[in-house]
């Protein structure tokens, strides 16, 4: 917990999350606290669904990234919960990423606290002590599959599906710690293969280099995740966590020291015309296939 607030006031987010609620005995405390999610804290078991809810695609705005490090810094402080499955309410899509229309033709000041807010959002889900899984029952594009990325354990469903990084086919250079995130759970060799041709993934080659850490069908993902943490938070949570930081402390460290580079080297590639007029034909082009 320490760490991760050491982290979020470096990343200056951790003026803005709320004072921590009042402990009362609801089964779910958490329930109605926020916009984009549902966050349910079930006392028995100690394990936590934070269910991203903002439709039509649970792409992630400033303040739904916002409301994610929030609910997880609060959930680790929290003595009662021990685990935290990350879902999706919207059918086939965990998340569609970042929110272009946010992104497009942004003002430098906005930028900033968007991409602050980012940073916290990994941060505080990659920190955390308590144990962290992904339910990934559809699509998981670019920071759809960081937030997984930032987990312990990911289930995904079978299906038409994609998961993975594709920033450098919207002409976008990846940046350190997403790089890192990657590289650590799939590798040297594919993070070259992968990040430089910004591929995207079926849910059995994500399986095949280690992006993801099951496929199972669809209505069976979450039931999966839950087996799964029901294992894992019965390891002693003190020594699992210890361990946790301890592997995890460096790139924690890392992305604390270097949050400010990070974010001038972003804000000067993504307000850059060149990208905005990407992201604008993009977005162009989701319309039209939606108007179709
Ligand atoms: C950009 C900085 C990069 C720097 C590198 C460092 C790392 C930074 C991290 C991440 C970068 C990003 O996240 S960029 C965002 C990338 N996301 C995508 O490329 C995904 C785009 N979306 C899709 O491919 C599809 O929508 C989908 C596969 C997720 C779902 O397809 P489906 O057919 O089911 O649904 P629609 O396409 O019709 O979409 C429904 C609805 O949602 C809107 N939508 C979808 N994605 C976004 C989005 N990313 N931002 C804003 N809005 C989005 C879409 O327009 C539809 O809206 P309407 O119904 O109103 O038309």
């Amino acid at each position: 917990m320490a760490c991760i607030q050491k982290t979020l006031r470096g990343l200056g987010v951790l003026r803005q999350l709320p004072r921590e609620s009042t402990v009362n005995q609801t089964y779910c405390r958490y329930a109605s606290s926020y916009k984009y999610l549902q966050v349910d804290l079930d006392k028995k078991t100690k394990v936590a669904h934070l269910t991203l809810a903002r439709k039509p695609a649970n792409s992630l705005n400033c303040d739904m990234m916002k409301e994610i490090a929030m609910a997880t810094n609060e959930l680790d402080q929290d003595r009662d919960c021990k685990g935290i499955i990350i879902n999706s309410c919207v059918p086939n899509i965990f998340s569609a990423g970042l929110d272009l229309t946010e992104l497009y033709q942004a003002k430098e000041l906005f930028f900033q606290d968007f991409w602050r807010s980012l940073q916290a959002m990994f941060s505080t889900i990659y920190g955390t002590k308590v144990v962290t899984m992904a339910a990934i029952e559809g699509h998981a594009p670019a920071a759809g599959c960081i937030i997984a990325l930032a987990t312990d354990y990911r289930v995904m469903s079978e299906g038409k599906f994609n998961i993975g990084l594709n920033e450098s086919m919207l002409g976008i250079p990846m940046n350190f710690w997403v790089k890192d995130a990657f590289i650590a759970t799939c590798g040297q060799r594919e993070g070259e293969r992968a990040l430089q041709l910004g591929q995207m993934f079926i849910p059995s080659t994500a399986l095949q280099i280690g992006l993801v850490d099951e496929v199972v069908p669809q209505e069976l993902t979450l039931p999966t995740v839950q087996k799964h943490m029901k294992q894992w938070v019965k390891v002693p949570g003190g020594a699992r966590g210890l361990t946790k930081s301890l592997i995890r402390q460096q790139a924690m460290d890392n992305l604390k020291a270097k949050a400010d580079e990070d974010l001038l080297i972003m804000t000067r590639h993504m307000l850059s015309q060149p990208i905005q007029n990407t992201i604008g034909a993009y977005l162009e082009n989701m319309t039209k296939k939606s108007k179709r």
